[in-house]
Parts: C-alpha cells; structure tokens; sequence
C-alpha cells in the first residue's frame, strides 16, 4: 500500500515523492520544555567546513548523535551518546509513523540549533552513501517556525516553502533526497529554533 493511504492524521503536501506533515508531536509544555533542555544541556558545535578550499563556520551550531558515525561534506562526525530527551522523542516519532503504517527506524540524528532569523542551512538532499538509496527521514521542529524551502532537481516545477511549526513533524519519504533539494533560508525575525533530523545509517553490515 502506498505511503498516502497510510499518512492519514499528516497533511499530504506531497504524494511523489512522500512529504507528509504531523502537528502537535510531543503536546506543550513537554515539547517546550525539551526545547529548552536541549538548547541548554547540548554541546552545540560550529564545525569549519571546507568549500572551494577555504574554511567557513557554519551558519548554525549542530550535534552529531546516535549509534553511527556519518560523513559529511568530507568530514567525519562521530556521534555523542543519545540524551535521553532525543531518544524518547525518537521513540515518539517511530510510535507514531507505525501508527500510520509507516515503519520507518531511526539510529542517528542531526540536531541543529538556529539562534535567530540570520542563521540557516544552505541547499542540499540528504543523499550520502550511508543513508542508502531512498534514505526516509524524520525532521522534528521546536521554537520558532522556519519554513524549509524544496526545489526539484529537474526543475519541472517551482519551489515551494513548507511552515515548520514548533512540535511538528516534516517525513520525508522515499526519493524526497534523490529527486529534491531543500535549504532553510534567513528571515527577518529573531527567534530560536531547534530541529531534530532522524536517519538510518548504514553500517558495513546492513
Ligand atoms: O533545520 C531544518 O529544518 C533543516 C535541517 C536539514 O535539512 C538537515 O538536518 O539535513
Ligand atoms: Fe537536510
């Protein structure tokens, strides 16, 4: 059966590829409550990344967690222990994807914390050989909403924002990666955001 049969309680923005919104994730005040201890107990980190040869900060802090380590832009990141926090949101998020028929398992994140409207993730899929070929993934949101803006590669039709509301949920399904691109832009407006993107990595032996 398709992934729309089974997106029922998510909006459908998409239905090929699957791109499926669910509100009200955790419930407040938990969801705000977790915002701030994550913001506050997290070693948020502002790696150097190399581009055309030079060094450039990125415009965000981030924190590797989960069970593998990942590669990224030519860097390896090894992961810090899950916080109990994240894991039971995870937990959350499969508990409620399987109540949807979507059996999607996650065993890494990215967390990525903004600080207001000027910091943002510039354009990219998700497509590195460790997620496999159709990578499913799971972008929770808290704090302020930062739309998250999708172009196709192929450019057969325009791009689109999708709203991120605080305690929302973003799945990305099955070719989401491999047939869009996704960046958060700045906006005008200050503002903390925390978002959570759940994955599977392949290890050498799946
Ligand atoms: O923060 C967001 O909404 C986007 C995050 C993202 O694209 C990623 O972690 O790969
Ligand atoms: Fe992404």
């Amino acid at each position: 059966m398709s992934l729309l049969a089974h997106g029922s309680g998510g909006e459908v923005l998409l239905e090929t590829p699957p791109l499926i919104r669910y509100t009200t994730l955790l419930g407040d005040p938990d969801a705000t409550t977790v915002l701030h201890r994550l913001d506050a107990e997290l070693d948020w980190q502002r790696p150097t990344l190399k581009l055309y040869g030079r060094e450039h900060p990125i415009p965000r802090q981030q924190v590797w967690m989960g069970d593998a380590g990942y590669r990224y832009s030519g860097r390896d990141f090894t992961p810090v222990p899950w916080h109990p926090e994240v894991l039971r949101v995870r937990d959350i998020v499969q508990s409620r994807l399987d109540a949807v028929g979507i059996e999607a398992r996650f065993n890494s994140v990215l967390l990525n914390r903004y600080a207001d409207g000027s910091e943002r993730m510039g354009w990219h899929s998700d497509n590195e050989p460790e997620l496999g070929e159709a990578p499913v993934i799971a972008a929770v949101s808290l704090g302020m909403n930062r739309p998250l803006r999708f172009r196709w590669k192929d450019r057969h039709a325009p791009a689109f924002n999708v709203d991120q509301p605080h305690d929302s949920l973003l799945l990305m399904g099955a070719g989401v990666q491999s047939r869009l691109e996704h960046s958060l832009p700045t906006r005008r407006y200050p503002g903390r955001r925390i978002s959570l993107t759940f994955r599977w990595i392949l290890s050498r032996n799946d």
